[in-house]
């Protein structure tokens, strides 16, 4: 058995959709379907899940939220026409959508946000799983609540509890095609909860795990995984095959393409993944797997995320002080803040925080205490940083990549704030300047993808992850 989730791409307009049932008609083992709500239709288009949020903003805010609840109506309405939809089923998904977007005075915001998001991959399912019905596919909608998708209740930031998997299992006995609905989940007490945004891929990676999936199959609008992002550099390599490892760590950096939380639940089960393309099935795809050969170039790709902030603080003999460390985290954990990465010299330790997180407030409070309870001497905070991470099994091995990396930076002028090359085997990491983001992901992609010469030492050999 195949799970295949659909992204927004794959969903945004009725041509799309007629394409995800060709491709599931094409394959007998494509037995659990999970679909996002409409995406972009061309590069300005507004994606169903930004208009959902955008209305529960203005309800919340005590307006109408009119134009763009008619604006959401209005995109399924077309879908279902084009889709040859009967009258009478659009208007009975029309009417639950309605109701999904009730505002019920005292329901608590983030509950009241999270229903009104889940809804558009909600009316997603219920359309796919009528049109395949149509064009004579036995398919059924399946809701997360009865099949038991069971998470933690942060809204807007759900994870999977363990206890999910086992109800999950069920899904294997039904003998039509299940459309499951991605990007939701409930509590056990009962209520909705959405995952992170993008989150309809950590759907299918539960599903996948869950049932034991052959193949997590994850369709898309690009032909492959590329070693870069494509929006910065055209035409990029392809990426055939990539482990997880890798690709965990390219997710965190910014390749969009699959969310960061969706490897871990078919890692752990197993599950090859393969991503693939809506608009040329036959494209082979990228595989995510436990291993792979590695050939000539020992980095697998190059990614990039903006806004994070440094907290740089310095003190003589810090290193000879023993609970410094401990006690600097317990400031950030009591002001409810999780770090990214401690990069640390002798008499210095630096963190690395999410900037939406350290708030200014945050940010004089932590900056106080630092002083006060450390006795710190220095305390510099940086904002408007990027991570840059060079992602490859293998790399560490070879020498000279970080050399190479470094004069590749220096020759674009990229002027470093940090690196960081401690504890990742797979990756190698440095802190620049948000502007001087992109110039630095195009010189490293130059230095190691377009530059002809092979390293020495750039055999073939065969890593287990
Ligand atoms: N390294 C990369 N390889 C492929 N696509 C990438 C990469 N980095 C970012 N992307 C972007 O990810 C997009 C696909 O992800 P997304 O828009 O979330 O699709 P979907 O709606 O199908 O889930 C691509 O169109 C591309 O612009
Ligand atoms: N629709 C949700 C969940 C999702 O996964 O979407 P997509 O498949 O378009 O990335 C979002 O936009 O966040």
């Amino acid at each position: 058995m195949k799970v295949a989730k659909f992204g927004g791409t794959s969903l945004a307009s009725a041509a799309q959709i007629k394409k995800v049932c060709k491709i599931v008609k094409a394959d007998e083992q494509r037995r659990i379907i999970v679909v996002s709500a409409p995406g972009k239709r061309h590069k300005e288009d507004t994606k169903v899940t930004d208009l959902l949020i955008q209305y529960a903003e203005e309800r919340l805010a005590g307006q109408s939220g009119e134009e763009a609840q008619a604006r959401i109506h209005g995109r399924y309405a077309e879908i279902a026409e084009e889709l040859g939809l009967s009258r009478e089923a659009a208007d009975r998904i029309a009417a639950h959508l309605n109701q999904s977007l009730q505002y019920e005075q005292g329901e608590a915001p983030g509950r009241f946000m999270d229903r009104v998001k889940a809804a558009g991959e909600d009316t997603s399912a219920k359309l796919v799983a009528l049109y395949l019905q149509s064009v004579g596919k036995e398919a059924v909608y399946v809701n997360p609540k009865e099949a038991g998708l069971l998470v933690t209740g942060e809204p807007g930031n759900a994870h999977v509890l363990p206890e999910a998997y086992e109800k999950l299992q069920s899904l294997k006995q039904q003998k039509d095609i299940v459309v499951f609905p991605g990007f939701f989940g409930y509590t056990p007490e009962g209520e909705l909860v959405t995952f992170s945004r993008g989150g309809s891929d950590v759907t299918g990676s539960i599903l996948a795990a869950a049932i034991q999936a052959e193949l997590y199959e994850n369709f898309t609008d690009v032909d492959s995984v590329y070693a870069v992002n494509p929006n910065l550099i055209a035409q990029p390599k392809e990426i055939s095959v990539i482990t997880y490892r890798e690709m965990r760590e390219l997710s965190y950096s910014g390749f969009s393409v699959f969310h960061e939380e969706a490897l871990y639940p078919a890692y752990q089960a197993g599950i090859p993944v393969c991503i693939k393309n809506t608009n040329n099935p036959q494209a082979p795809g990228t595989m995510i797997v436990s291993e792979r050969a590695i050939h000539e170039n020992q980095v697998a790709g190059i990614a990039s995320d903006k806004g994070f902030c440094s907290v740089y603080v310095s003190k003589y003999l810090l290193n000879k002080e023993i609970g410094f460390g401990r006690r600097l985290l317990q400031i950030l954990e009591e002001e409810g803040l999780s770090y990214e990465h401690t990069p640390s010299g002798i008499d210095n330790i630096s963190v690395i925080l999410r900037e939406k997180d350290f708030t200014p407030g945050i940010e004089r409070r932590v900056v106080d205490r630092l002083r006060l309870e450390l006795h710190a001497e220095d305390i510099i905070v940086e904002r408007g940083l990027a991570l840059v991470m060079i992602v490859g099994e293998g790399m560490r091995r070879s020498v000279g990549t970080s050399a190479r990396a470094t004069s590749a930076l220096a020759n674009a002028k990229v002027n470093l704030e940090m690196i960081n090359q401690g504890s990742s085997e797979v990756s190698m990491m440095f802190g620049v300047k948000e502007v001087d983001a992109d110039r630095a992901v195009i010189a490293l992609y130059d230095e190691f993808f377009s530059k002809t010469t092979t390293q020495a030492g750039d055999m073939a050999i065969t890593l287990n992850a």
